[in-house]
């Protein structure tokens, strides 16, 4: 095995202006398929309450099904960083919070992803000072699907997007290791990129910032219904799933993904 992918290798990825790839994952096998291929971040994502459990959105998982895929996921033999999601809810109060993100820290998670903004903020220095890397899921947060009024871009005017930009300062101030940026303008990506110094992935976010993640169906062309705009289908031109775990990889790492389409 290569040797680990670290919260310091995706600064020196930042700093070196070079893109990693982040994949979901749900069980061993893929991981270490996705792993093999060089993707550096494997999401246990609560988006496995649609692809795998069949819910029409991420609220009905809990934390139990997390800590159940996260265990799968971590007995992959694979260099990748492990991150995981609280699931909706989980996030009451700090130390529910903490108490939610140890349970997926001891299933092998190496880092925990939240939904949210500024009011996050004690959350993400709690959790930080007590050794949990944190990386805040900004823009259109799935979560709150109902509270948005659906799936929609975020950010899309000046204020919203001044608002978002100030929000993720604040959490990078209180501790946030990464922030995810999901259907935000391009233009706006590349501002919040601009204005932090950690890691920004992003999805339906444009090519401006310093990682990509999908979920695994969709570039595996198992999308159920209308994919998302910014989702792209590796499987039909690499006609394997390692080849297209390496598509992928090779698209990120050369910025040819996202392509303009992909954007918003
Ligand atoms: N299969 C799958 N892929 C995902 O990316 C995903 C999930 N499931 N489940 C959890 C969330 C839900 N996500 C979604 C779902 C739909 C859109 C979507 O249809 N967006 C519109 C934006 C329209 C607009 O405001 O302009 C699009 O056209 O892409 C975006 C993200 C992302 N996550
Ligand atoms: C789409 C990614 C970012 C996610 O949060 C998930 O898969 O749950
Ligand atoms: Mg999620």
């Amino acid at each position: 095995m290569t040797r680990p992918i670290t919260i310091r290798t995706l600064n020196e990825r930042r700093a070196a202006g070079e893109p990693f790839s982040c994949l979901t994952a749900y069980d061993a096998t893929m991981a270490t398929l996705a792993g093999n291929a060089g993707i550096e971040v494997l999401l246990i994502g609560d988006s496995l309450g649609m692809v795998l459990q069949g819910h029409a959105s991420t609220l009905p998982v809990t934390l139990e099904d997390m800590v159940y895929h996260t265990r799968c996921v971590a007995r992959a033999e694979t260099p990748s960083l492990i991150m995981a999601d609280l699931p909706f809810m989980t996030n009451i109060t700090p130390s529910r919070t903490m108490e939610a993100a140890g349970q997926l820290m001891q299933a092998g998670a190496h880092m925990i992803k939240l939904e949210g903004e500024a009011w996050l903020a004690e959350t993400v220095t709690a959790l930080t000072q007590r050794g949990v890397p944190v990386c805040v899921h900004m823009g259109l947060t799935p979560q709150s699907v109902h509270a948005l009024s659906g799936y929609r871009v975020q950010g899309r005017d000046t204020q919203q997007g001044d608002a978002m930009l100030k929000a993720a300062r604040t959490l990078e101030q209180a501790g946030a290791g990464i922030i995810l940026l999901e259907c935000v303008p391009r233009e706006l990506a590349g501002r919040i990129r601009a204005a932090l110094s950690v890691p920004v992935i992003g999805i339906g976010a444009g090519p401006d910032v310093d990682g990509q993640i999908l979920v695994m169906h969709d570039m595996l062309g198992a999308t159920t219904g209308q994919p998302p705009r910014f989702v792209k289908d590796f499987m039909t031109e690499s006609g394997s799933i390692e080849g297209a775990f390496r598509a992928y990889h090779e698209a990120v790492r050369t910025r040819s993904f996202p392509a303009p389409e992909h954007c918003f």
